[in-house]
């Protein structure tokens, strides 16, 4: 069996990696907060870490894995935007603006990560269907001493856990010196974190021990990954920025709310997407989203996913229109190459190697151009399958429409071949390339130019060899110019 060696937060060291139970194989990511579209930062864990869901697949066997990811759906965030819309005048309650507003974030992340070519995970729990949940995990906290009641909100006593700070390996007082704390005249230490806080009579909130309020944000991972996998499992992810306060904060409720698991054994942390240096975030305002580059931008998700593989998860990167252009011309290549071909019964060994050793996609990809330029199609579409690359569903790669069809763009979903295996382009393309030649022997130079600057204009790549002209389509191919020649 495929040894899996990765990266693990807590020890700052790369370990083999071994299931708690190879049978159930058990991962938890934290999702996001669903108030606002995602940002191309926030598909880089959906998209590293459904690489990870891929190797864990292929190697434990798709049955045997577990992929939990949640959904934030309560959140001062999210009743500050239903706050704002009806303060513009909507006149549904505040309770249907909130709900209307996360159910269709959760159905726009899932419409981008679809296209991103992310598998969905086997759960995606939502914060509000396990309230009960959490309200069980902080009575527990308070009855064994480590959570108190003051003022209606309930407080995670820091100083309780002695191993606060491991998996930043920092102390806590250094961890007060650097963080914004929130100073709160009830709480006892400033470092203590809210588990529960009060609702007022406008905002959701759930009937509890301590009045009607709302749950913190750390405690609701904490809460879910105990219910759907357990006390102990294997493997916990997110982002660099998640590592301090909330993965610290979820360590230290769910270890001393079930010390007899050991809560996640591994702890995989991807680095940051900059702009300019700097985190792309919604509150520094510097982000494009996943669905901007898609729909206005007309970039598919293929590319945008190979873009972000293209950098190993443990490095900050940041995004470029080369680097975009380039990944939509190899994975034109590649598309081209595979088309109608049965993939490999199995990958290849070094590209399986490869991201057997921590998730080296860069690595990966190096492989994969060596086996395009060995033209395996089998071997290339099987082996890219590992990373979610070349699935037959075409993710949102926007093919122009056939010639003399109509005009616009459509998008289509089916199979690969449509892409080469239009019949109608290459009628066209074929018929420009004779009348080329026509004119050619008719020594009508300027209409034979004419005719090669809309081919070429059109992404049509040509050569002229001694058997006659040969053709492509290159990556910036478009059928919607392939008008007449003048
Ligand atoms: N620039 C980024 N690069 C990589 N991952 C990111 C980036 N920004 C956020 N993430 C990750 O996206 C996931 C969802 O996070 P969350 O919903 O909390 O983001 P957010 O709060 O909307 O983002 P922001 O940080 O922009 O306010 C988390 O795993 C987080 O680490
Ligand atoms: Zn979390």
């Amino acid at each position: 069996m495929t040894t899996i060696r990765l990266t693990n937060t807590k020890t700052r060291r790369k370990e083999a990696f071994t299931p708690i139970d190879p049978a159930n194989v058990r991962l938890y990511v934290c999702g996001p907060t669903v108030y606002d579209r995602a940002h191309l930062g926030n598909g880089r864990p959906v998209v590293v870490f459904d690489v990870l869901f891929r190797l864990l697949r292929h190697v434990y066997g798709p049955d045997h894995v577990t992929y939990v990811r949640n959904f934030t759906d309560v959140d001062d965030k999210i009743n500050a935007a239903a706050q704002a819309r009806k303060a513009a005048g909507d006149p549904r309650s505040l309770e249907e603006l909130i709900r209307a507003r996360t159910d269709e974030t959760i159905r726009w992340y899932h419409e981008d990560m679809d296209a991103l070519g992310a598998l969905r995970p086997t759960h995606e729990p939502r914060a509000t269907e396990w309230i009960g949940a959490m309200i069980a995990m902080i009575e527990d906290l308070v009855a064994k001493g480590h959570a108190y009641e003051r003022e209606g909100h309930v407080l995670f006593r820091v100083r309780s856990y002695r191993d606060y700070g491991a998996l930043s390996g920092r102390s806590v007082d250094d961890m007060i010196a650097g963080a914004r704390v929130e100073v709160a005249p009830f709480k006892e230490d400033p470092m203590d974190f809210v588990l529960w806080k009060p609702s007022d009579d406008e905002l959701p909130g759930w009937e509890s021990p301590w009045g009607r309020g709302r749950p913190g944000w750390h405690i609701e991972c904490s809460a879910m990954s105990y219910e759907l996998l357990g006390a102990s499992f294997d493997i916990h992810a997110g982002g660099i920025d998640l590592q301090f306060p909330h993965h610290e904060n979820e360590i230290a409720q769910s270890c001393c709310a079930h010390p007899e698991g050991g809560f996640a054994n591994v702890w995989m942390h991807n680095e940051m997407l900059l702009v300019n240096g700097k985190k792309m975030s919604k509150s520094l305002g510097n982000f494009f989203t996943i669905h901007d580059l898609r729909k206005d931008r007309g970039i598919p998700g293929e590319v945008i996913r190979m873009v972000l593989l293209g950098t190993h998860y443990s490095k900050p990167m940041d995004w470029t229109a080369e680097k975009a252009a380039q990944a939509k011309a190899t994975l034109w290549k590649w598309r081209k190459l595979t088309a109608d071909v049965e993939p490999a019964a199995s990958p290849d060994a070094a590209v399986l190697a490869a991201l057997a050793d921590d998730l080296n996609t860069p690595a990966a990809i190096t492989r994969l151009h060596s086996i395009a330029a060995q033209e395996d199609g089998a071997l290339l579409k099987a082996s890219a399958s590992l990373l979610g690359l070349l699935e037959d569903d075409l993710r949102g790669w926007t093919l122009p429409p056939v010639t003399g069809t109509g005009s616009g763009v459509m998008e289509v979903s089916g199979s690969a071949t449509a892409i080469v295996g239009n019949v109608q382009y290459r009628e066209t393309i074929e018929r420009l390339l004779d009348e080329r030649k026509q004119a050619r022997m008719g020594k009508d130079f300027r209409r034979s130019d004419a005719i090669r600057d809309l081919l070429v204009g059109a992404g049509v790549i040509i050569k002229d060899t001694p058997a006659g002209a040969e053709w492509d389509l290159g990556a910036d191919f478009d059928p919607a110019r392939l008008g007449e020649p003048e």
